[in-house]
């Protein structure tokens, strides 16, 4: 993979006295510090933040965080008064922050396109013209353009709304006019400042699965700016939350639900379900930590109730529950299954919790064991396992 968008010590200073602000900064200062001693305002300080090519990277965080201002440095809507913000450009990388207006236009017209909040049509002109108006800006030919525009009003739904005005459309079609703009552009970086939240939760739900169906395709870049942690976890491939202008945490969605770094991070989980998050990956015990039951047989789990005999190759060669031999049956199973014969459920690392938990439900919480895709055994979740991630403890 490779690198889309690398923020490397960035400090953003609102204000005219920069000099003074991050001299302070350097110093410790916080930003309500240097807010008094110098009326600036610290907009992002030393954030460090890689963001792949293909991944939606969501930054996070309470209002006034600095998520929409790390967010604008990338197309220099903000300017970055020390660090650097390096953007893709076909096989090179730019410095958006000391690149020339020359540069920085390019940037903007081929690289990198932005989706906003509000949606910013312009009411004057017709679904279409909107689309369109970027490439009119860059000076697309007229037959290319129609054909562009038309592309991206069909990906969006919206081919039949081509000659209506902004405001004959609902909030979840003017922003879906506002995706097709950006789409229009061809751009491979999306910026998205809080391209949902004006809307009402079901059309934002709607829009987040709509987007999510449309990046499988398009795999765009997307930086994705949130302060709903539900709407983080479901899209993003990376959350990177942020507190007073710094970044807090970085990592996956489970990273964020099972180890959060401090207690602001906490209180943003504290009411997120894990069940959608989590994998069974990310609560078991791995094969090697398992305690050995002699002559090639491991405990499942910590009360021995189920034990497997695995051979050289890794494969499971006999199970035994409660001491009498069981089979072993997928998750994927557990609906149909009859409920006589004693069973080992199994499942894959990336099978969701819930079923791991259905399973244990239906075999009076006995362990779940997890084989790879060569069906080879490689660890197994015990209910304390399922408990502690649930519980977050
Ligand atoms: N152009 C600007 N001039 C001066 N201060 C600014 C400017 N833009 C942002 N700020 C300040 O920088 C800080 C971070 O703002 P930012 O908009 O990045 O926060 P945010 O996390 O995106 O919050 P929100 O969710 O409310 O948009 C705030 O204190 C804000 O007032």
């Amino acid at each position: 993979m490779s690198v889309a968008v690398d923020f490397r010590n960035v400090d953003i200073v609102f204000g005219e006295n920069q000099k003074a602000a991050l001299a302070m900064l350097d110093a410790g200062a916080d930003r309500a510090d240097i807010l008094e001693k110098t009326g600036q305002v610290l907009g992002a300080a030393g954030a460090n933040l890689t963001v792949e090519e293909g991944e939606i990277s969501v930054l996070m965080g309470l209002s006034g965080s600095g998520k929409s201002t790390l967010l604008r440095a990338v197309n220099r809507l903000n300017v970055v008064t020390r660090g650097q913000v390096l953007v893709k450009d076909g096989d090179r990388m730019v410095d958006i922050v000391s690149c020339d207006e020359a540069t920085l236009r390019h940037m903007r017209q081929k690289n990198v396109a932005m989706v906003f909040q509000q949606f910013a049509l312009l009411p004057w002109r017709t679904v279409a013209e909107n689309v369109g108006f970027g490439l009119e800006l860059a000076g697309v030919p007229d037959a290319e353009r129609k054909e562009r525009v038309a592309r991206q009003l069909k990906l969006v739904n919206l081919d039949q709304w081509a000659n209506k005005y902004a405001h004959e459309l609902s909030g979840g079609m003017q922003q879906r006019v506002g995706l097709a703009r950006a789409f229009a552009t061809e751009a491979p970086i999306l910026l998205m400042d809080e391209p949902f939240s004006a809307l009402d939760p079901l059309i934002r739900t709607k829009l987040q699965d709509e987007l999510l169906q449309l990046q499988k395709s398009l795999k765009k870049t997307i930086v994705f700016v949130s302060h709903d942690l539900e709407e983080a976890l479901k899209i993003g491939n990376r959350i990177t939350i942020m507190e007073g202008g710094r970044i807090v945490q970085s990592g996956p969605p489970e990273d964020i639900v099972l180890k959060p770094a401090n207690a602001y991070v906490r209180d943003f989980i504290a009411n997120v379900n894990p069940l959608s998050v989590l994998t069974a990956w990310n609560v078991m015990r791995d094969r090697r930590d398992l305690e050995s039951a002699g002559e090639g047989w491991l405990w499942l789990d910590r009360r021995r109730t189920t034990r497997f005999k695995i051979d050289s190759d890794g494969l499971v060669a006999a199970a035994e529950r409660d001491g009498k031999p069981a089979v072993w049956v997928s998750c994927d199973d557990v609906e149909s299954l009859p409920d006589d014969a004693p069973h080992v459920f199994w499942a894959r690392p990336g099978t969701s919790l819930k079923t791991v938990m259905l399973a244990m439900h239906r075999s009076q919480t006995s362990p779940v064991a997890l084989f790879d895709e060569q069906s080879r055994f490689v660890g197994a979740i015990g209910i304390r396992d399922v408990l502690s991630a649930v519980l977050r403890r």
